[in-house]
Order: structure tokens, then sequence, then C-alpha cells
């Protein structure tokens, strides 16, 4: 093994709880949430993982699961990286939604569709939508035309993983020790790419909270092997 990366999603979000869509919305987490994070970090420890680096997103969620994985791991020191290239997927007008009001407003069937669906989009946020991210100072240094108002699972990869292979694979190939904590959709648009998993596989492939997962690679970042750090009765359990 030549190079190991270690991958944690975040911990549970106040919207993770209520079943409702979060998108880029920038919400917290619960009390559960930060306890898998410092859970996550112990997993961590307790395989004497050393860190150089570290990559997130813009999204709090995320930032504060980072931050309990570095204090947990004595990793306070480490440079962080954060792009709105990691982020969730955006859900478009679904943002704040729950299973209730989702199928109240656009009905089953539809709700089916974007279920099983790679590259289809939920509605669009207008441009003159407050919520749409152009009006967030977070993004004001993204060109506004990159700017998603919706994005399928598909363009969720297509924004993602030019960030894995310009941000996170050099660090990896200078020889840098890289931690990912991002979100289930921003992670799975990595594991699709590192797995070989087709776009149905992909959406059957959901990324449980807080339990980190590792991907070992030869020196020419051939994936060799990858294993979450828990054992397999509990990942079941999960
Ligand atoms: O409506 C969607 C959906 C809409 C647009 C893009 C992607 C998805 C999507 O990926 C999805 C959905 C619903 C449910 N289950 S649900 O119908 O029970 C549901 C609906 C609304 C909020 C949360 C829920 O759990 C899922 O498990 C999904 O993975």
């Amino acid at each position: 093994v030549a190079h190991r990366v270690v991958f944690a999603r975040h911990g549970e979000s106040l919207w993770n709880k209520e079943n409702r869509f979060t998108g880029w919305y920038d919400v917290g987490l619960t009390e559960k949430g930060i306890k898998e994070a410092k859970t996550a970090g112990e997993l961590i420890r307790e395989r004497g993982f050393q860190f150089d680096v570290a990559h997130t997103s813009v999204l709090k969620r995320a930032i504060l699961t980072l931050n309990g994985i570095l204090d947990t791991t004595d990793h306070h020191h480490i440079p962080v990286h954060k792009s709105y290239r990691l982020n969730e997927r955006h859900y478009g007008g679904l943002q704040g939604l729950n299973k209730a009001e989702t199928a109240a407003k656009h009905g089953d069937e539809q709700v089916l569709i974007w279920r099983r669906s790679f590259d289809i989009p939920p509605p669009s946020l207008e441009e003159t939508d407050e919520r749409h991210p152009s009006f967030d100072r977070k993004y004001s240094l993204v060109p506004k035309s990159a700017l998603p108002s919706t994005e399928s699972l598909k363009l969720t990869i297509d924004r993602v993983l030019p960030y894995w292979f310009d941000n996170i694979c050099s660090h990896i190939l200078e020889g840098k020790n890289v931690l990912v904590v991002a979100h289930g959709n921003s992670l799975r648009s990595m594991v699709k790419y590192l797995s070989g998993m087709s776009n149905e596989e992909i959406l059957g492939y959901n990324i449980p909270t807080g339990i980190p997962f590792v991907y070992e690679f030869d020196e020419d970042l051939n994936v060799l092997n990858n294993y979450y750090l828990i054992d397999e009765e509990e990942l079941k359990a999960k």
C-alpha cells in the first residue's frame, strides 16, 4: 500500500433528524451528530492514523464534524482546505421539505422518479430566490454561472470529481496523508469513481454517518482495497 485516504461523512444534522432535504442549507449538528464526530475520531485514533492535511466542504455540519475528529485525534495543527465542491448535493426547491411535504407538493409518482434517477434534478431555485447560493457570501468567490440552482446526482458528481483529481490527488501524490470529511452525495461521487460502481449501483449505496472508511492505493493511485473502521456486524446494525 503506497497511499491511504480516510473519509468520513458528517454526523447527524438537525434536518437529517427531521427527514428534511438539506442540500446547501447550512444546518448544524444534533447532539448525536456531535457524538458521532467524536466516535469517528476515536475509531481513527485507535488505528493510529496520522494526517498532514484535511479537506472538507464549506457547510458547518461537515466542518464541525471535522473539528470533532481533529480534536479527538490531536490534529488541530494540520491545514484544512474547505471547498464548495465538497458540498452536499443541491436539492433545489426541495431544500427544507420533509417526506410529507414533498409528497404533498409533488406527488408520490414524482418522488419515485426522482428517487430512482441518476440525472433528473429536482425543481430549480429561481435566480431571484434569496435561498440561491449567489446571495450567500460563502460563494462570493465562485462565478455565478458555476453555482447550482439544483443538482441531479450526475451534476453533483461532475462538480465533485474535479476537486478529487485537482486538489486531493495532488496532495496524495505529494506523499501527504489526507483526511476527507464531507456529505452523503459528495462522498458517493468519489466512491462511485473509486469503486467503479454503475449509476444504478451508486443510487442504492448509502454511506453511514460518523463511520470513517479507508481507500488504499498503489503508487499509481489504483485502488487496492477499501474498508470501514468498524466491524461488519456493527455496520449491519447501523
Ligand atoms: O424524494 C426523494 C428525492 C427527490 C429528489 C432527488 C433525490 C431524492 C432522493 O434521493 C430520495 C427521495 C425520497 C426518499 N425517500 S422518502 O420518499 O421517504 C423521503 C421524501 C422526502 C424527504 C425524505 C425522505 O426520506 C429517498 O430515500 C431518497 O433517496
